[in-house]
């Protein structure tokens, strides 16, 4: 088996330059390419700056002398890092006349599951090794140990697995945050839900945030403060969005008096030119499984709609303008505590549903695709290195996945339903004050709905089906023929005939 001592970068951005110094400090002889030659030239200008990466990494722009780079007696390892669709493929046609049988590709990229194994399976034929990998962690992660989610071949994966858990991120009893994850796309798949979970947690930090500034009155330095409390102790305890929430409120521009944060604008741009998108295909995955995942769904449609400012701003003319988040008059200090120390609980309630409705999601992807991910893989690599890190959380799940990882509803594990039992009451009057106050409660108010409507014994929707069968005749159950199994009924009532 070949121990790959050299590595070609492609992708000289954000998360191609870090990787690239992180190899280069873990030994590899690294080669970086991209497209434009001064992306080229600002990351090695980063190498220089560093001592000891100083001449470590060889940039190119061209494809052949980046390939000759890697040498031609050994079999070549490739790191993709670029934008996902198109640009892979291009990059790959680029790559293919060089490539021979033994060498591996990982596309370390946000890319759609389905395309990557369109591309195993084509450079799979030829003998090349290809990888679907999700990174995460952000460009500070991919300079110090990301978490990451390789799938393909396991034989592939095995060979690049050495290298992989040297430079992963650790968790705290030092295993790297690295596992495969299965054969063809779930690789890619576990990353696109865990960016799915994480934009849920911005959305519903960002609702209790709102309520901290504009209600309760906090100032950013308070709220930092408040953020940092949540992150050291209780329910939140280890969440990395809560740390660099904390972090965000308290920082000031070139250590003046002014927060960075008064200037930044109520726009959420990530979706606009669809270089990104693993929230948008966390929301038709769900939707296409079937599987619930509400929080997750409308923190991304609301995302989406605060991009477009200037429309929002015509309509609300047209709507004589929203109502604001109010200021609450809370005289009574001890009340205001009081009010403040139910936020975090809230928080935590939409969490655990984020979590559910992500985990859930994996679990239906990989029966209906026959992948045998080991949903504790998931969690395990989640535990550092990554966005959706959250240490009390996850100590809470990876129990309810066992040895072989594959329980399908996590709502059904009693300690996770204990845990979302304790905490939908703080959820609850948290919605309530949300409405009461006029704030934006987007992902807490789909969080609450999911667990009523996931709980609920009596549904409205014998009326909804009632309806369906009057104009479709899908047919029904009936009440006395019991829970029955997810499937059409066997009944039809002729409500009016054609
Ligand atoms: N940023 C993040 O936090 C994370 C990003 N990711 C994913 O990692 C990948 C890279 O992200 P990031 O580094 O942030 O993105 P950047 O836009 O910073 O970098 C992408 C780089 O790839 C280059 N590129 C584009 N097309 C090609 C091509 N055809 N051939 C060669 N190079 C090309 C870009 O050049 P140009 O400047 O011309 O566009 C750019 O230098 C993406 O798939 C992203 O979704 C994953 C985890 C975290
Ligand atoms: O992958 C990431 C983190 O985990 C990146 O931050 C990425 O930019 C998120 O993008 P999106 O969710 O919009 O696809």
């Amino acid at each position: 088996m070949t121990s790959f001592r050299k590595i070609g970068v492609v992708g000289a951005g954000s998360m191609g330059s870090n990787m690239a110094m992180l190899f280069a400090e873990h030994d590899l002889e690294v080669s970086i390419f991209d497209v434009k030659a001064e992306n080229i030239d600002s990351c090695l200008k980063m190498c220089d700056s560093q001592k000891s990466l100083k001449d470590r990494i060889k940039g190119f722009n061209g494809y052949g002398p980046f390939i000759e780079s890697l040498g031609k007696d050994s079999d070549k390892l490739f790191l993709l890092s670029i934008s996902h669709g198109k640009p892979v493929d291009v990059v790959l046609e680029s790559l293919k006349p060089h490539l021979n049988k033994g060498d591996v590709i990982i596309d370390g990229g946000n890319e759609y599951y389905r395309d990557s194994e369109r591309r195993m399976q084509g450079l799979g034929e030829h003998g090349i090794g290809y990888i679907g990998m999700g990174v995460s962690g952000g460009y500070q992660s991919a300079r110090r140990g990301p978490s990451m989610s390789p799938g393909g071949d396991a034989k592939v994966v095995e060979r690049v697995m050495p290298i992989l858990e040297r430079f992963a991120a650790k968790d705290a009893m030092g295993n790297p945050c690295v596992k495969y994850i299965g054969p063809g796309g779930p690789g890619h798949y576990a990353k696109m839900v865990h960016n799915g979970i994480e934009q849920s947690m911005m959305g519903v930090l960002n609702e209790a945030w709102e309520m901290l500034f504009k209600c309760l009155n906090g100032d950013l330095d308070e709220i930092s403060r408040i953020f940092m409390k949540w992150n050291n102790e209780g329910e939140l305890r280890g969440n990395f969005l809560v740390k660099i929430g904390s972090d965000i409120c308290l920082c000031k521009k070139d250590k003046g008096p002014s927060h960075v944060l008064n200037d930044i604008q109520d726009k959420v741009v990530q979706d606009a030119d669809n270089t990104e998108g693993t929230g948008v295909l966390t929301v038709m995955e769900s939707a296409a499984r079937h599987v619930s995942a509400p929080t997750i769904a409308s923190s991304h449609y609301y995302r989406v709609a605060s991009a477009n400012r200037a429309e929002r701003l015509q309509f609300f003319g047209l709507i004589g303008g929203e109502a604001a988040a109010k200021k609450q008059h809370v005289d009574d200090d001890d009340e205001r505590v009081k009010v403040i120390e139910g936020i975090p609980m809230a928080v935590y309630c939409g969490f655990l549903c984020a979590f559910a409705q992500g985990m859930n999601l994996i679990a239906r992807a990989s029966k209906d695709e026959g992948w045998g991910v080991n949903i504790a893989d998931c969690v395990k690599i989640w535990r550092a290195g990554c966005i959706v890190q959250s240490d009390e959380i996850l100590d809470l799940i990876l129990p309810v996945y066992g040895k072989d990882g594959g329980f399908m509803n996590l709502l059904l594990a009693e300690s996770f339903a204990g845990e979302l039992k304790k905490s939908i009451g703080s959820l609850k009057r948290t919605v309530a004050n949300g409405l009461m106050w006029d704030t934006h409660i987007p992902a807490m108010s789909a969080s609450l709905e999911y667990l009523k409507y996931c709980g609920g014994k009596h549904l409205p929707t014998q009326f909804m089906e009632a309806e369906l069968d009057c104009f479709g005749a899908p047919r029904y159950d009936l009440k006395s023929e019991g829970s029955g199994e997810v499937k059409k009924g066997a009944h039809h009532y002729e409500w009016e005939p054609a």
